[in-house]
């Protein structure tokens, strides 16, 4: 695919056909890996970029697409494995990374939900399943996750946007990553969820307004501050960053909270671009932009990982 292939939204059929054709055309690098499916019986595809013929490395993850509306999510997905296939042994910082840490990447988190934003509401959040009760449909996957769940952040209204589903876990899609993760949790060691909008670099807890134990290491020049730093200085864009208690607001059963506890205690939620002009319609010709800002945070903490490791 062109270069201009990655300045456009893509439907969930041309990102699933995306996936296979990227498979295919780099079958010694790519492996596509199967960890379940959505509520609509759709499929969580992870693709698993290694450089390495060798024994299990340690790892990183990213996942896009969890919340429907925040296109510019799957989007960098997509540019983050373009970039990382074609400039590796070019660009210093992704050669690094690569040469120290698989890769699994997950494009689209909740498919379900992203189908339906392309088909009937471009504004829809949540997953699409049915909930006993009432007559609305779709559970918030990033208040699903058993990490003070359904506490004060979310809500037990199957009718709300911020609904924490019937019980944590509960979601085909949340279960999937949680379950990928917990038999991967030895390998990853680094984390992150992309999301839009508001421009923030956001780390545990959001569950709780206390501290994570590496507060400081996070948010110190080592982490999130010197990412933020970079992108004033390359793009000159503003990024808030901090304990996404503190700087957007409580937000129990995330899944960088749960990934936190779990042990992978380097753990990122992205909020991109922009800060509210278009929202989660972020227009095209802004991708390019957006996927370079959140490329140079992301950069920026895997190479600090990589060194502590
Ligand atoms: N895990 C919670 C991180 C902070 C909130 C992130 C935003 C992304 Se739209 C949310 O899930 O409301
Ligand atoms: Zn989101
Ligand atoms: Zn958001």
């Amino acid at each position: 695919s062109s270069a201009s292939y990655y300045e456009k939204y893509h439907s969930l059929n041309d990102i699933y056909f995306w996936i296979n054709q990227t498979q295919q055309d780099n079958p010694n690098i790519v492996k596509v890996i199967l960890i379940g499916s959505s509520s609509e019986k759709r499929p969580l595809y992870v693709l698993k970029l290694s450089r390495n013929k060798g024994p299990e490395k340690k790892a990183m993850w990213i996942d896009c697409g969890i919340h429907a509306r925040e296109w510019i999510s799957p989007a960098f997905c997509l540019w983050f494995v373009r970039h990382s296939l074609s400039f590796y042994g070019q660009n210093q910082d992704i050669t690094h990374i690569l040469d120290n840490l698989d890769v699994y990447i997950l494009p689209v988190m909740n498919p379900d939900g992203y189908e339906y934003t392309w088909t009937t509401n471009r504004m829809w959040r949540k997953n699409r399943s049915v909930s006993k009760s009432d007559n609305c449909i779709g559970a918030d996957l990033n208040r699903n996750f058993d990490a003070n769940w359904c506490t004060e952040g979310a809500s037990d209204d199957p009718c709300s946007e911020i609904y924490c589903g019937a019980f944590p876990e509960s979601e085909p899609e949340s279960q999937s990553v949680a379950h990928f993760l917990r038999s991967h949790k030895d390998s990853v060691k680094l984390y992150f969820s992309i999301h839009s909008y508001s421009q923030m670099l956001l780390f545990p807890y959001s569950c709780t307004l206390d501290e994570a134990e590496n507060h400081n290491e996070l948010v110190s020049l080592d982490m999130a501050q010197e990412a933020a730093q970079k992108i004033r200085r390359y793009y000159r864009n503003i990024y808030k960053y901090g304990a996404g208690g503190k700087t957007i607001y409580l937000a129990p059963g995330g899944s960088d909270d749960w990934v936190y506890n779990l042990g992978i205690k380097y753990s990122f939620t992205f909020e991109l671009q922009d800060r509210g002009r278009y929202g989660f319609l972020l227009p095209p010709s802004h991708i390019t932009q957006a996927c370079n800002e959140a490329l140079t945070a992301l950069k920026t903490i895997a190479r600090k990982v990589i060194e502590k490791m």
